[in-house]
């Protein structure tokens, strides 16, 4: 075990045990306080999976079957549901595409932000409030008093998915996966979006995994970059590396298909030339 890491994927498989089939093969990373790593590949790579893996929200009948998983310096293999629970959405905290579909359209988005702040961390109703107003502000949502009152039909999709993140940040965890959060949105909010990553990445020391089909998003955020295919890695490295040296076809391929637009907002002068 790496001294200090939060996540220590070694060789990992993971399988598919209903049709035998592994989705993600001999799958290795390490993740370390403050890092951000990136999964790119495209749709049934298995970027999702993997991360699902970290969280114990493997589909029914998925599994590891090789290798070494360590979450926390734990073995992911053999973590109990209650021990899960210490985990997902305390020590790692998620946010995914459509983020409506994550809260509940009858119930106020402020009271349902608040619950976890009033189990997990015994916060009384006055003072989780005063919380989410804090994490409100922190995500840049505009009138926090006013949102803490609304429905989730009445938010934006990009407000809304910093609402999810505002849920995903109140228990202080240490690594946060953002599995396609911006793909659904425009490009503008797009953008701000992942500024706002960037922000609370360095604000709070975040390790971040960011999950995406576009190389673009990925190479804004991350250190280091993991490109999948078939549920395999093909390429890894720095987005330098990657983008200027990608060692395989299939990044390269994702290099030219993004050429055109998008990675120019990466890639400084030095960066861009040919
Ligand atoms: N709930 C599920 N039931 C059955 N197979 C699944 C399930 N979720 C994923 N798979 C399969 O596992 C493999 C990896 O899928 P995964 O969702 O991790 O890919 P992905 O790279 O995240 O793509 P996408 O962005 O489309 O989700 C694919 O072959 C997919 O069909």
């Amino acid at each position: 075990m790496t001294e200090n890491a939060l996540v220590e994927y070694d060789q990992v498989t993971i399988t598919n045990s209903y049709t035998g089939e592994a989705v993600v093969s001999g799958f290795s990373a390490t993740l370390h306080p403050g890092e951000v790593l990136g999964l790119v590949g495209e749709s049934g790579s298995g970027k999702s999976i993997t991360c699902r893996s970290l969280l114990g929200i493997l589909p029914r009948g998925f599994e590891i079957t090789g290798g070494t998983a360590r979450v926390f310096g734990n073995s992911a293999v053999g973590l109990s549901d209650q021990q899960w629970q210490q985990v997902r959405g305390v020590r790692i905290g998620a946010v995914f595409q459509d983020p409506g579909s994550y809260l509940n359209p009858s119930i106020k988005i402020g009271s349902q932000i608040a619950e976890p702040l009033r189990i997990r961390r015994g916060l009384n109703r006055r003072d989780a409030k005063t919380e989410v107003l804090r994490l409100f502000k922190e995500v840049h949502l505009p009138s926090p008093e006013d949102l803490f009152q609304r429905y989730t039909f009445e938010l934006s999709g990009g407000m809304l998915q910093r609402v999810l993140l505002a849920g995903a940040l109140a228990l202080n965890p240490e690594v946060l996966i953002a599995d396609e959060a911006t793909t659904a949105l425009d490009v503008t909010v797009q953008a701000e979006i992942l500024d706002l990553f960037q922000e609370l990445q360095q604000t709070r020391q975040l390790a971040l995994i960011v999950v995406s089909h576009d190389l673009a998003v990925v190479s804004q955020l991350c250190d280091r970059i993991i490109v999948l295919r078939n549920g395999e890695i093909v390429d890894q490295g720095s987005v330098e590396d990657i983008i200027h040296h990608p060692r395989h076809e299939y990044t390269r391929l994702l290099v030219d298909e993004h050429e055109k637009y998008g990675l120019e907002k990466v890639l400084s002068p030095e960066r861009s030339r040919p």
